[in-house]
């Protein structure tokens, strides 16, 4: 029988982290993966999706300063674009594999299925290990209505080889926002189909509401309140029907959350509970099987499910497995982010619940599109909103603009050190940018 330290299942950005973590201990670790190496974030994920997202921010620069030295901005060519996109991601499962093996961390190709509480079978081949570590992400949930399987994921939407005329995205969270903005740079008609009014939840309203707008004037079509019932494939188009209201649109992409993989492991034979949610631990990332860790998207927990949050769980139980703390796990403030054009950005305390608690909390609400900044580019929309404690500490923010991916980690940063407005002030920042505008925002 093969026998190490620990064997991790899932070969994406957490199981590769704790990897290299438990490795750097001196353990020896193998890692198992059944798709592809790098998982999610880096193969059809963030990544990618930024990638694509480079052509909307170039357009974007010129089209706001036209009639300011540019004529009409161009439209995203996108095969070029998504090839440019396939440049990085045919380029990560092998490297991400040949990484570990570099590190002396053996690599396992297959599915895995619990057959002892120490053991997992692979490929007909029996593995042991001390510890198990279970970071096997998320996937798209498919919506379970007539023709579910017309529906495209986020993943198909970024490996399209042309551009649809006419794209619908079902759902109004972070991927239809960010890939409905990439569709409508090439000049797709682009629609999102929801099915309540309030997008994006979880993010202040009357930002969401503006943003919106904006998205709205780039030519993007909201259709709340409306629940999709099935979706039929008529020649070589998609029908959307709703009962009162039916969309035709050359593609559909359903973009209704993710579900977690914890399927096909027989975790029962492990001892593991779970549930639709994902992997239940303990504050130490301990699964109901001590000597079994679950980290990253696949565990049931309140952080947002995001590739840094997945890091920072790998080092805490490398830490847990090498004994270097037996604390339970503290998250410090975590910045979501909606990427796209602008941005929308938050972190710590919300904008919600700083109003429904005045007697803690007070909210500066600053337009910035008059800022240097914002000014210099003619930005059409840039808004924050800071919020402090009663001893006018910083504790939350929600930013959005083109700026605020970086300006929302300067916040983040103060939030966390607790610092306060006269060390920022006392700090020297390069002039113009986004940082030194920090001494007018804390
Ligand atoms: C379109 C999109 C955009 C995103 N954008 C961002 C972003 O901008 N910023 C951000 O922070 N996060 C973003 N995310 C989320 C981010 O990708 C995840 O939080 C991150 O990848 C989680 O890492 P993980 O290792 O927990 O899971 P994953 O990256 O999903 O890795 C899990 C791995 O386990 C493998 N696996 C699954 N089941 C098994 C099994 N039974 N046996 C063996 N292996 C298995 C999978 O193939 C995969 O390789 C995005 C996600 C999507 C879908
Ligand atoms: N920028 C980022 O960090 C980023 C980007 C993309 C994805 N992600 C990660 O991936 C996860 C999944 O993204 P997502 O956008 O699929 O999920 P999400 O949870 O952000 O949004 C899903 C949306 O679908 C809606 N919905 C649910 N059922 C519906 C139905 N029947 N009809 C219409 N709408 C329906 C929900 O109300 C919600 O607005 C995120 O929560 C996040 O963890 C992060």
């Amino acid at each position: 029988m093969n026998k190490f330290d620990a064997i991790i299942i899932g070969g994406g950005p957490a199981g590769l982290a704790e990897a290299y973590a438990l490795k750097a201990a001196g353990k020896d670790v193998a890692v198992v993966e059944n798709y592809q190496w790098g998982g999610t974030c880096p193969n059809r994920g963030c990544d990618p999706k930024k990638m694509l997202l480079s052509g909307v921010q170039a357009r974007d620069r010129v089209s706001q300063l036209k009639g300011k030295g540019f004529g009409e901005a161009p439209l995203v060519k996108w095969s070029e674009l998504e090839a440019f996109k396939d440049t990085y991601t045919s380029k990560i499962p092998d490297g991400s594999r040949n990484g570990l093996i570099s590190a002396g961390i053996t690599a396992i190709d297959g599915s895995p299925k619990f057959v002892a509480e120490d053991q997992i079978s692979v490929n007909d081949e029996v593995y042991q290990a001390d510890k198990f570590v279970i970071a096997t992400g998320q996937r798209p949930s498919r919506l379970n209505i007539d023709g579910k399987d017309n529906l495209f994921t986020s993943t198909d939407f970024m490996n399209l080889k042309s551009m649809p005329k006419k794209v619908t995205f079902i759902g109004a969270g972070y991927i239809a926002f960010e890939l409905a903005t990439i569709a409508s740079s090439t000049g797709a008609e682009v629609h999102i189909v929801h099915h309540n009014d309030r997008p994006l939840k979880g993010f202040d309203k009357e930002y969401v509401d503006a943003l919106v707008k904006q998205l709205e004037r780039r030519g993007i079509q909201f259709h709340f309140n409306v629940d999709t019932k099935s979706i039929t494939k008529i020649g070589n188009q998609y029908v959307l029907d709703a009962g009162d209201f039916n969309l035709v649109s050359d593609l559909v992409v359903g973009a209704t959350g993710r579900i977690p993989n914890v399927d096909n492991l027989d975790l029962e034979k492990a001892g593991v509970e779970y549930s639709r949610r994902g992997i239940q631990t303990n504050r130490k990332l301990q699964t109901t099987n001590p000597n079994i860790y679950a980290i990253g998207d696949v565990v049931d927990k309140e952080q947002p499910k995001l590739t840094p949050v997945a890091g920072f769980d790998a080092r805490y139980v490398a830490d847990v497995i090498n004994g270097k703390t037996d604390k339970d796990i503290e998250y410090p403030a975590i910045p979501t982010l909606v990427y796209g054009s602008p941005e929308l950005a938050k972190v710590g305390v919300s904008t919600m619940e700083a109003e429904k608690n005045p007697d803690d909390y007070s909210v500066v609400d600053q337009d910035l599109t008059k800022w240097f900044t914002y000014y210099r580019t003619n930005e059409p929309i840039a808004k924050a909103k800071v919020v402090f404690n009663k001893d006018n500490q910083i504790v939350g923010a929600t930013l959005m603009s083109n700026e605020s991916d970086e300006v929302i980690n300067y916040l983040t940063l103060a939030i966390n050190k607790k610092l306060t407005h006269d060390e920022i002030l006392n700090t020297i920042f390069a002039y113009p940018t986004p940082a030194s505008d920090l001494q007018y925002l804390i």
